[in-house]
């Protein structure tokens, strides 16, 4: 299948897994998206005209570095590194862990895969194995500019977290945490173990929870579900920084990774399901005249491959254009 062919060197296997914490929402709330079905070739659609209009107005602001031109800027979108739940092989989903040694060095390499492409804004998940991973990754950056998460939880948290210096917040990077960003929520699955469930209710029924795209786990969301909000979310919130010509990185979770990229690629509903994304690997992309385009990961940071568009991309994404006429259900 095209998914898999393409994604081989840079994507993999599931990983472990998660509990209820810091979603953002209620779970009765979160189970509205049920009734609000997703069309993603609609949401297509759609993005496309917005592109395009918010590119009658081209960036103001000067980039500080070679790799932006007008119109065109880098996407970077980054699994966290392993956590402590991903570690002992249990469902995770909302439940707010920390990363364990291993997926701190894999932030760290990240960091340093990455370490040459410029980055202006960083969002995450607000869950905190995205935003170490995030903090750690840019660390290792060349510029050096420093990461700081914007408190905007309230006025208080705003006032009190201002910066006085200009040169000061020249050399920092915004990064902004959102709730849409998080993994998908696992409902009764969290904190459960993934091999035991599966020897409990059977391997094909863990399956269908972990990978189909529209049926959810008990009192869970399914990936259409958790695309709803955070494809929203970067419709609304990602894409009109990377249509101004900022630089974007994204660090957040297996499932609302790919969710986006989902919608970035243009993958069907059946070709999401064996889309499977690493811990701590980057994926660079480039928005330019309001498309993505995929450049694959950075092995090191003067890969060479990574700043052309090779062969096998250019044949994937003509085949996604011969398809695009799929309709998801
Ligand atoms: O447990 C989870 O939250 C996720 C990611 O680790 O697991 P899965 O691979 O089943 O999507």
């Amino acid at each position: 299948m095209a998914t898999a062919t393409f994604h081989q060197s840079i994507v993999s296997f599931a990983s472990p897994s998660s509990t209820i914490s810091q979603c953002g929402f209620k779970i009765d709330s979160s189970l509205s998206f049920t009734s609000k079905k997703i069309n993603f070739c609609k949401i297509k659609a759609m993005a496309s005209v917005s592109y395009n209009n918010t590119l009658l107005s081209p960036s103001k602001t000067i980039p500080d570095n070679t790799l932006k031109k007008p119109n065109e800027a880098a996407l970077i979108l980054i699994r966290h590194g392993e956590s402590l739940w991903n570690e002992k092989n249990l469902f995770t989903g909302c439940v707010d862990v920390p990363l364990t040694e291993k997926g701190v060095e894999e932030a760290i390499e990240a960091g340093k895969r990455i370490s040459n492409i410029p980055v202006d804004v960083i969002f995450t998940s607000s869950l905190i194995r995205a935003q170490m991973t995030a903090m750690l990754a840019m660390i290792q950056h060349r510029r050096k500019k420093v990461p700081i998460i914007l408190h905007d939880e309230s006025e208080q948290a705003k006032t009190w977290s201002q910066v006085f210096s200009d040169e000061t917040k020249n050399q920092s990077i915004p990064v902004i945490p959102a709730w849409q960003l998080n993994e998908r929520m696992y409902g009764e699955l969290q904190g459960l173990n993934k091999q035991e469930t599966a020897e409990r209710y059977g391997k094909q029924q863990v399956h269908e929870w972990r990978r189909s795209y529209d049926i959810p786990p008990p009192k869970g969301e399914s990936l259409e579900m958790c695309a709803e909000r955070a494809v929203a979310y970067f419709q609304d919130n990602i894409e009109p920084k990377l249509a101004a010509g900022k630089n974007v990185m994204i660090a957040a979770h297996g499932n609302s990774l790919r969710s986006i990229i989902m919608y970035l690629d243009k993958l069907t509903c059946q070709e999401v399901i064996s889309l499977e994304l690493s811990t701590g690997i980057p994926l660079l992309y480039i928005f330019k005249e309001g498309k993505f385009m995929k450049r694959g990961s950075p092995v090191g940071p003067t890969e060479a491959g990574v700043y052309a568009y090779t062969k096998r991309l250019a044949q994937y994404r003509q085949k996604l254009e011969e398809d695009s006429e799929v309709i998801c259900s």
